[in-house]
């Protein structure tokens, strides 16, 4: 069964023209890892799955519903696709508790003793459920993140969009959320589109292996091809070549 479906899209920032002719399914229960140089449209592509940005022409439909009919409830899209961002964005004067279980309750109207059961759980799951009745500033940068994606976690979505989860953090931070984002991967109930610079990363939990420049996906390989055979295309070979020398 396919969770999101791209159909001929394009996406436009103004005269700017972000995503050319994008054609891609992604299947439930698949890790997809979106890798290309800067500004090639990988953080576009993911916010269209969400309805963060809109598409100008072309078909999406995300958990089968059609993005761009003005009657599709984007609350119902979002309950079911979290995202965690480069910068986590905890509620600070909340608990790390209250910030797991904050949109449960008013999104899902959960109710008190489910949603903490539910908060606690996901909490364990990123390894700190030690840390619940902590404010964020008494986090690492990468502990925050673990809680970010526990809050994500939280309202159980059938599919999460990562967008370069551990960009902003210091790198002996990196690897606690990686971990945490490969027993994700490994939940094949989950749909997980990751944009990410990290290769190793991605060669362990990624299906597939995407490729964009200019806008474009040039490339759309199984894990395997892509890392241990070569990509067909010359930019992403070289791409690949430049930053496994790195
Ligand atoms: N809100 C916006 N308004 C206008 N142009 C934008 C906007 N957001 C992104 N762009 C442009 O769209 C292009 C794609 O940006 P995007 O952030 O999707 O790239 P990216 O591949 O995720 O890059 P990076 O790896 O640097 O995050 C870039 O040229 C960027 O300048």
């Amino acid at each position: 069964m396919s969770m999101i479906e791209f159909h001929n899209v394009e996406k436009y920032y103004g005269d700017f023209h972000a995503l050319h002719n994008i054609n891609l399914t992604i299947d439930a229960g698949e890790t997809v890892v979106l890798i290309g140089p800067s500004g090639s449209g990988k953080s576009t592509l993911i916010r269209t799955v969400n309805g963060l940005e809109q598409i100008r022409h072309g078909q999406l439909i995300v958990n089968g519903q059609d993005l761009a009919n003005p009657k599709t409830d984007m609350n119902r899209i979002r309950k079911n696709v979290g995202m965690v961002f480069q910068h986590f964005n905890l509620y600070a004067n909340k608990t790390i508790l209250e910030n797991v279980m904050l949109a449960p309750r008013i999104v899902l109207h959960r109710n008190e003793d489910e949603n903490k059961k539910v908060a606690m759980e996901m909490l364990d799951r990123v390894g700190l459920a030690d840390q619940a009745p902590k404010m964020p500033s008494q986090l690492s940068g990468g502990q925050q993140q673990r809680i970010a994606i526990a809050r994500s976690l939280a309202m159980k979505p059938k599919c999460l969009l990562f967008d370069e989860p551990t960009s902003a953090l210091d790198p002996e931070m990196i690897d606690d959320v990686l971990n945490v984002m490969k027993t994700i991967a490994r939940d094949s109930s989950m749909t997980s589109l990751i944009v990410t610079h990290e290769m190793g990363f991605a060669r362990e939990v990624a299906n597939r292996v995407i490729f964009m420049a200019d806008g474009r996906i040039l490339e759309d390989d199984s894990k395997e091809k892509f890392f241990d055979g070569e990509p067909s295309n010359e930019r992403a070979r070289q791409f690949l070549s430049k930053i496994l020398t790195h």
